[in-house]
């Protein structure tokens, strides 16, 4: 498969320093050489910018949202990298950096397609929080309500006006570490939600059946597929913003993505939230290259 990386190096969404030295730390540690010794090739390694903004300065632009404009100018550069990635017919992986960036990669992927478009997004958290629920205000909390159209900031209108995707074909799975205002939002859109109990109830074979069997009734064409790693358990990834417990394995984890990239249909990827500043004798590093080693493998079959 030929693969463009699409670096991120934002911390902005989380308001946790560290999470914008993911992209490099995933670089130094040889990725390039384990998608390539696969059979894939990386044909190009794109930059987002990423004005600088002082802790200070994190109000200036919003009263409600985080480093507002910081993180609008890096999504739209990143949305303007993805799609002219897209245009070329290579597979764009972006490198995070924090989950504000699925604002961007949302947009991009959804414009090139004309929103015939399904999200599938693995992760602890359900990030559907809008200004008015986010107990935080970090915007890494809000791309999915943002990409459903909720809201009326210029996030929302990155690459063309309104809403990017549709909530019932929004695809949520490992969460277990929701607000209390975010219930509402996954009912009013329709989004399909496996929790982790779900998981562990039914199994993550018969999750991923379910899941297939709802991308295929839909006629899903495309699939945009967002990775956070904290949907590991928070053993496995101590070098996350926001680690929960009870949360996947490593098998459960490559099972899934295995799964989700023999579809065909995964048109760009997201891989998510690595804080080496906050790892812990290089646990979360092992387990990221393990999980990038399942994704440079699944995707050189294609
Ligand atoms: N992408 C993430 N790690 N998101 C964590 C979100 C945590 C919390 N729900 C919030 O909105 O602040
Ligand atoms: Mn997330």
């Amino acid at each position: 498969m030929k693969i463009n990386f699409i670096k991120v190096p934002i911390f902005y969404g989380s308001d946790r320093p560290g999470v914008e030295l993911g992209p490099d730390t995933m670089i130094q540690n040889n990725i390039i050489d384990i998608f390539e010794k696969k059979g894939n090739i990386i044909k190009k390694i794109f930059n987002t910018n990423v004005d600088k903004y002082s802790e200070q300065e994190k109000f200036a632009t919003s009263k409600k949202l985080k480093y507002y404009k910081g993180i609008l100018d890096a999504n739209k550069d990143l949305a303007n990298k993805l799609y002219e990635t897209l245009k070329e017919g290579i597979l764009p992986f972006v490198l995070g950096g924090d989950h504000s960036l699925g604002i961007g990669s949302i947009a991009a992927t959804s414009k090139f397609h004309n929103k015939d478009l399904a999200v599938i997004w693995i992760d602890a958290h359900t990030d559907i929080n809008t200004i008015e629920t986010s107990p935080s205000a970090n915007i890494h909390g809000m791309p999915l309500s943002i990409s459903l159209g909720e809201g009326n900031t210029e996030l929302n209108n990155i690459l063309f006006n309104g809403k990017k995707i549709n909530g019932n074909n929004v695809y949520i799975l490992g969460a277990r570490s929701v607000d209390d205002g975010e219930y509402g939002i996954l009912e009013k859109h329709n989004v399909n939600v496996w929790y982790m109990n779900d998981i562990k109830e039914k199994g993550i074979e018969a999750c991923i059946e379910e899941l297939l069997l709802k991308l295929k009734e839909k006629n899903t064409k495309n699939i945009h597929l967002s990775y956070d790693i904290d949907s590991l358990d928070e053993k496995l990834v101590p070098g996350t913003g926001t680690p929960e417990k009870d949360g996947m394995n490593i098998e459960q984890s490559e099972k899934l993505i295995k799964s989700i990239i023999q579809t065909k249909l995964v048109r760009s990827i997201d891989f998510v939230e690595f804080n080496p500043m906050k790892d812990i004798n290089d646990i979360t590093l092992k387990n990221v290259i393990k999980m990038l080693n399942v994704f440079s493998l699944e995707l050189s079959k294609l």
